[in-house]
């Protein structure tokens, strides 16, 4: 089945993030399928959600796009994940390298509490192989926390643990700690969905500015933060017993005020789901 799009409007984008891009994505676990060959580009500059009701596997896919799905033991997969035109299954493509440049932002905050918020910002470099000496090392804290919007909050606190953050704090802690490996590509699973409403309008914020310079992937439940944060849609549906598709995809505003297909319709009103 091909899935309907709407075209997306790219003028004025002006970004220096990365392309992906899947082909034919298929998704598994054991024999489940859970995934029917997804393919969507998630173009530079633009925010894409995912959209769709519970279990149509948008987690699944995301993570399937910074290659965390083979992490589970029954998992396998089929098709094409490209970044920048590079298969990141490929053989040679390094797994570490691959999440370094395709970061990833949990629906729960996961700072390290009782880290330092400074050493929470830094702690992918030792793990990614970048190096940087304390003078470096203070620069990107500024940077990145500005980045994420925090850096006015915690200047003056920056030794305090990361524990000790608010959760809206917290979660922007995480996108701080993964902007300073330089991503090109950002996931997101539900970022909000912990976080209270003033939380999470600074998080749409935070991404509304991040999206000149990195890609970014939102899983959302809600409606109203799709319309907001994204400028492209995927509507992911699994009706009885099949695996996840995506039915439309497309221009997030033509999505949601003029859907081609009555299912998207219906889904994004708030009829189903
Ligand atoms: N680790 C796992 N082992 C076995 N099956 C899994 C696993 N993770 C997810 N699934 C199954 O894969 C399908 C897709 O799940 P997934 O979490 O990707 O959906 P989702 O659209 O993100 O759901 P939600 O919106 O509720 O988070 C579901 O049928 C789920 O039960």
């Amino acid at each position: 089945m091909t899935a309907a799009t709407t075209e997306l409007d790219l003028d004025g984008i002006h970004a220096t993030g990365s392309t992906l891009r899947t082909e034919n994505l298929s998704a598994w676990f054991g024999n489940h399928k859970v995934l029917d060959r997804v393919s969507l580009t998630m173009p530079a500059g633009v925010v894409t959600a995912l959209i769709g009701p519970s279990g149509c596997g948008k987690s699944t896919f995301l993570r399937i796009l910074n290659r965390m799905h083979e992490l589970v033991p029954s998992a396998s997969l089929a098709g094409e994940v490209l970044l920048d035109d590079q298969d990141i299954y490929g053989a040679g493509q390094r797994l570490t390298e691959t999440r370094r440049r395709i970061g990833m932002v949990f629906q729960k905050p996961n700072p390290f509490p009782t880290m330092s918020i400074a050493d929470n910002v830094t702690a992918g470099l030792k793990l990614t192989g970048l190096r940087a000496n304390r003078a470096e090392k203070a620069a990107l804290v500024e940077e990145c926390l500005t980045r994420a919007g925090l850096w006015r909050e915690v200047k003056d606190r920056l030794r305090q643990p990361g524990g000790a953050l608010s959760g809206g704090q917290q979660q922007r802690l995480c996108i701080a700690r993964s902007l300073a490996v330089r991503p090109d590509v950002l996931l997101m699973d539900e970022p909000c969905s912990a976080l209270d409403p003033t939380s999470t309008r600074r998080i749409e914020e935070t991404i509304g500015e991040l999206r000149s310079e990195v890609t970014i992937v939102i899983v959302t439940h809600n409606m109203q933060q799709a319309a907001r944060v994204s400028q492209q849609c995927a509507f992911f549906l699994a009706e009885e017993g099949r695996p996840g598709y995506v039915v439309e995809h497309g221009d997030t505003g033509r999505m949601f005020g003029d859907p081609q297909d009555r299912r998207t319709a219906d889904y994004v009103n708030g009829r189903f789901g």
